[in-house]
């Protein structure tokens, strides 16, 4: 838990914040609106007796009662939901794909955002979902196939050197980047999540984010969206990342709308500085919806 007290300057209220994070997660579960709806959602939980409340920012999305584990009922087996922590939605909503349009999910595996993406397309068009592990570009596909999604492309290679030549070198029209991270966010599932926590590692990592983030600006349309997204609270591998994306690529911060409670992006962390933009950004605490920590912000690619 030590190396989170790094953010009690920012997190607002620092005794909350270290509170929540040794709280166990919640279970949530998302409705796949490709095989089924909120409605028929409810109906077959009451069937089943799976305890549930609703979430009040989004109606396709269910907290499960203690005890309840998403992969247990019958209608995960079936693909009507997915096991997907609550925050973890939003990068696909901030993306905003519409049917029939070309979105690459440059990390995908195992495939929560990616399943999610398809469904936002109404299962229409081309989304590749990219990851350079094997073994979990299998879940992906597993749970692409459970959840009866059509339109995928499934691909493994490095997003930091994506090719478009499979794709006849067309760009995409929107990408989405939720890179590797140290996953500090994740602290509420995982307890050890931060107990090889170095700077280091913080580092090594951030260096790999900024040649994703930079190589999915380069293969998304001008004018396309792309947008980045961590669990992880370090400005490292948040604001920095974007900042250098800024610096080498015609891209901008834009808004989007997010009902959670949030924070904006930093503009000063350490002895550096961001740029003004960067208040466009999304931090998502976890005392500030009893969720897991995240960060996501959307950019417009240069024309
Ligand atoms: C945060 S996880 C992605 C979670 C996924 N978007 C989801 O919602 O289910 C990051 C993923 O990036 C993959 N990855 C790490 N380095 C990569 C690289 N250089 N190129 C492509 N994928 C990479 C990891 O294997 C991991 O699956």
């Amino acid at each position: 838990m030590e190396p989170l007290s790094r953010y009690d300057p920012i997190v607002g209220d620092p005794s909350a914040f270290h509170s929540a994070c040794e709280r166990p997660l919640p279970s949530v579960v998302r409705v796949n609106e490709i095989k089924a709806t909120p409605d028929r959602v409810r109906r077959a939980f009451d069937e089943a007796d799976v305890e549930y409340a609703p979430v009040d920012w989004h109606d396709g999305l269910f907290r499960l009662g203690d005890g309840e584990s998403p992969g247990n009922s019958w209608p995960f087996v079936h693909g009507w939901v997915y096991g997907q922590e609550e925050v973890s939605a939003v990068p696909a909503i901030a993306l905003d794909p519409s049917p029939g349009e070309r979105v690459l999910d440059c990390c995908a595996a195992p495939g929560s955002k990616t399943t999610q993406l398809a469904a936002r397309m109404d299962d229409r068009g081309t989304l590749v979902g990219n990851d350079n592990n094997l073994g979990r570009l299998s879940a992906l596909r597993s749970n692409a196939e459970r959840c009866g999604v059509t339109n995928l492309v499934v691909t493994r290679q490095d997003a930091r050197n994506f090719s478009l030549k499979p794709f006849g070198a067309e760009p995409f029209d929107r990408t989405l980047v939720d890179v590797p991270c140290s996953c500090e966010g994740t602290i509420r599932k995982n307890p050890d999540a931060v107990d090889s926590w170095s700077m280091d590692h913080v580092e090594g990592i951030a260096g790999v984010q900024k040649g994703i983030l930079e190589r999915s600006i380069e293969i998304t349309r001008p004018g396309g969206t792309v947008v980045y997204s961590t669990c992880t609270f370090a400005p490292e591998e948040n604001e920095a990342v974007l900042q250098y994306a800024l610096d080498r690529t015609g891209c901008r911060l834009v808004e989007y709308d997010l009902p959670l409670e949030h924070v904006s992006g930093l503009v000063e962390w350490d002895d550096e500085t961001f740029d003004e933009s960067m208040r466009k950004a999304k931090r998502i605490y976890p005392h500030h919806n009893d969720t897991g920590g995240f960060f996501c912000a959307k950019l417009e690619v240069g024309e």
